[in-house]
């Protein structure tokens, strides 16, 4: 099995904070992803500021696009994202406008498939319009009603779409094994590491757990 990439979610609002999280858990991720409340305070001089900093990592932009895909994917692209999310609920028409835009880069578009209805066809289309992953979220609302990203994993996995998976949702150290073995190429972590006494501790931990569930 491919190895598994680990994205770390930054999800506060202070910019210093941020690009202090980052430093610490640099060593243990493979993506950076700037989360939405977090790019909606700081902007794309986050972007800049984190590309400049690590050259070598993968940096993603989680603007969960909902409408004028090229004209606001564009300009983080341009700063430097390598990946940028767009909402399957937008529309195809949005999610084409984002890949417009990211190959226009030379980078990806990742689709977000939080609260879409039929998850299986959105999945499908965003992928023969060119998407290169596909996003399971629960996002942090739903999480706090009970729910988990576990089941629909599985569903669009058994897909066979053929492009990378990527799954967010509450995962911890307790839930990096079932995902991995589910099928995900990109395990998202967001709480249970900057929420963690020691982030880079924590980061450490889900590394060697990724690592080991994918041999
Ligand atoms: O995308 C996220 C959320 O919707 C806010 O933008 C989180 O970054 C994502 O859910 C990962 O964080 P955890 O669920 O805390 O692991």
């Amino acid at each position: 099995m491919a190895r598994p990439l680990i994205q770390m979610a930054l999800d506060s609002l202070d910019f210093n904070q941020t690009v202090a999280l980052a430093d610490q858990v640099a060593p243990y991720v493979d993506i950076f992803e700037i989360g939405t409340p977090c790019i909606k305070y700081n902007g794309i001089n986050l972007v800049k500021e984190l590309r400049q900093r690590f050259p070598d990592k993968l940096l993603l932009v989680d603007l969960k696009t909902m409408d004028a895909g090229e004209y606001e994917a564009g300009a983080f692209y341009a700063a430097g994202a390598d990946i940028c999310t767009v909402l399957g609920v937008s529309g195809l028409a949005t999610i084409a406008g984002v890949i417009k835009a990211a190959k226009k880069h030379g980078a990806e578009t990742q689709i977000d498939l939080i609260n879409v209805a039929d998850k299986a066809d959105c999945a499908r289309e965003s992928v023969k319009l060119g998407a290169q992953i596909v996003g399971i979220h629960t996002g942090l609302d739903a999480q706090a009603a009970g729910h988990t990203p576990f089941t629909d994993l599985n569903d669009i996995a058994r897909l066979g779409l053929g492009v990378r998976i990527s799954v967010a949702g509450g995962i911890k150290q307790a839930t990096v094994q079932q995902v991995v073995e589910a099928g995900a190429n990109i395990i998202v972590v967001g709480a249970a590491i900057y929420g963690a006494p020691s982030p880079a501790e924590s980061a450490r931990e889900i590394r060697e757990l990724v690592d080991a569930a994918a041999v």
